[in-house]
């Protein structure tokens, strides 16, 4: 992995593969610092999930560059990427097996201490201490049926277990209701202290304390900054979370 593990996106386009597509992003430029904590925002179908799984490497751009540092995307290697990255995606997989296997993947033997720490941050040890067999309760196609709530803090427990020192999130607590975001962002928080996380969120509980925001409307970047900043711009972010500010959120 390079020394620098800033991610940067330079002049990238991507139009999915298929005959009449538009493209979906074009020409964005953008730093992911370090050890901070972006924001991707943008209303349905601007593009934000399909950043995340470029930088997942789900598709290769055709135009433009992505680098961890100075060193291509490309040229890492696909599992070590994957193996630095925790991931929430939508689409996240349940597999049929126990709880504690589907938050510890790969390895035989749980680690119980890192395991406990991984229910507790995403909220979920309450809900796993009342089954008869807690975290040997059988999940997915042949077990227990779960919420889609449950489901989306099980995929968190599993980043979190992970330790990894990227972290992408696309609506991973977009099923949750308020009360347990809020526990959940806060537990998080501290998670991703020291880590380089990329979140994509409608909520604006969810994306406020992050240290950037990017705004995207219809594959472009419009406006970044902090929760401050843009709201005090009155551009296409206040747009998009007015409703929520003026619920208080
Ligand atoms: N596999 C695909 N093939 C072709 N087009 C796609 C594919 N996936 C997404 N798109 C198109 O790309 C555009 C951006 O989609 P994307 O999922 O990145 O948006 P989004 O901002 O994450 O939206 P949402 O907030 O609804 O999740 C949309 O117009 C969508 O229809």
């Amino acid at each position: 992995m390079p020394l620098n593990k800033t991610i940067k996106l330079q002049n990238l386009s991507f139009t999915y593969p298929g005959a009449g597509n538009e493209p979906v992003l074009s020409n964005i430029n953008l730093n992911i610092p370090e050890g901070k904590t972006t924001a991707i925002v943008g209303m349905s179908g601007s593009g934000k999930t399909t950043i995340l799984k470029l930088l997942l490497r789900f598709y290769e751009p055709q135009k433009g560059e992505i680098k961890i540092g100075a060193v291509q995307l490309g040229q890492i290697g696909f599992r070590f990427w994957r193996g630095a990255c925790g991931i929430v995606m939508q689409d996240g997989f349940i597999f049929s097996d126990t709880i504690a296997k589907n938050i510890a993947i790969g390895g035989e033997y749980p680690d119980m201490q890192k395991l406990l720490h991984s229910i507790k941050i995403a909220n979920i040890n309450e809900f796993i201490e009342n089954l008869p067999l807690g975290l040997n309760t059988k999940i997915g196609a042949e077990g227990n049926g779960i919420s889609q709530g449950q489901r989306q803090r099980i995929l968190i427990a599993r980043a979190v277990y992970k330790d990894p020192e990227y972290i992408f999130f696309d609506e991973a607590t977009n099923a949750l209701d308020a009360n347990n975001e809020k526990v959940i962002m806060e537990n998080l928080e501290k998670f991703f202290k020291g880590r380089t996380v990329v979140v994509v969120a409608h909520r604006l509980s969810t994306v406020k304390n992050a240290d950037n925001i990017i705004v995207l409307n219809k594959g472009s970047i419009v406006e970044q900054g902090n929760h401050i900043q843009l709201t005090k711009n009155k551009g296409e972010y206040f747009q998009l979370v007015k409703n929520q500010l003026e619920l208080g959120n």
